[in-house]
């Protein structure tokens, strides 16, 4: 599978003419319009898009959740056609994804069921990300005694955890207050360079996009397919005061502003 050109030996995931619809039989409406894109081992992609232009559909498509129309996912040069191993996904709605019913070490270890390793080393390995997520101590809790935040922390351990080379984060942080979020910026950009993640986030916050990217992946309205892809040279570690004050940053969010707006308008 790695013989298609060299673009697919480097991509982690690579796209090709991606096309979804969904709906019932009678009513289909198309949302991926042949959709492309790669991404690279550790980059760290943004997609931002019109309200309602299949961003959350994308995402379940690239996650093996949706078989494609047309097209394809190749994700370490194999065709996506079932949820692979070595990619996990963070939802919005923390509360729904994490088992109320199991401890947050627990939670944390179910997920990790299908890696090949002794009980004392997967414990040994939770226990490091929720460290590494800032849950030492809370590991006996349960998911409904910590705050949302807290919450979708043990979800971004249990991702960690599974070893996956590729998280999919959809809006993982829109559920969460103003201060709270910025953090958790900060700590997935901290995380996804510390365990040498390629992440891929959709978010409707256009700040949050240029803030948290290597490169911004701009969708158009649907049938959706890619507009435009901009590269954010902005300096790491990121900053909230100073980045955000860069005179890059202001003008690559204004492009993406701009370039949203215009689908409004369409
Ligand atoms: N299972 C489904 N059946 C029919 N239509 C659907 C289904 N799921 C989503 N849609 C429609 O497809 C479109 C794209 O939805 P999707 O959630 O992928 O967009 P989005 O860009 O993530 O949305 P938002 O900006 O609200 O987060 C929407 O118009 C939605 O109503």
């Amino acid at each position: 599978m790695f013989d298609d050109g060299a673009a697919s030996a480097v991509d982690i995931l690579s796209v090709t003419g991606l096309q979804k619809s969904l709906g019932s039989r009678s009513e289909r409406l198309k949302i991926l319009g042949g959709i492309e894109f790669a991404a690279k081992p550790g980059e760290f992609l943004t997609i931002v898009g019109p309200s309602g232009c299949g961003k959350t559909t994308l995402l379940m498509s690239l996650a093996g959740l949706y078989v494609p129309d047309e097209g394809q996912v190749l994700f370490q040069g194999k065709a996506v056609d079932g949820p692979p191993e070595g990619l996990s996904v963070v939802f919005q709605d923390y509360s729904r994804s994490l088992l109320p019913w199991k401890r947050n070490i627990a939670n944390v270890l179910f997920a990790m069921r299908r890696l090949k390793a002794t009980k004392e080393e997967k414990r040994a390995i939770a226990m490091e990300m929720l460290e590494a997520v800032g849950l030492k101590g809370f590991e006996d809790r349960y998911p409904w005694e910590l705050s949302g935040g807290m919450q979708q922390r043990v979800a971004i351990a249990r991702a960690l955890a599974t070893r996956s080379k590729l998280l999919l984060l959809d809006e993982p942080l829109a559920a969460v207050d103003a201060q709270t979020r910025a953090d958790m910026q900060d700590l997935l950009l901290r995380l996804a360079k510390q365990f040498n993640k390629t992440c891929i986030l959709v978010t409707h916050d256009v700040e949050e996009a240029v803030y948290m990217a290597d490169r911004i992946v701009v969708l158009s309205n649907r049938p959706t397919h890619v507009v435009e892809e901009i590269e954010v040279p902005l300096a790491k570690p990121r900053d909230h005061l100073t980045t955000r004050e860069d005179p890059e940053f202001l003008r690559i969010r204004h492009e993406v502003i701009e370039r949203i707006r215009s689908f409004k308008r369409s």
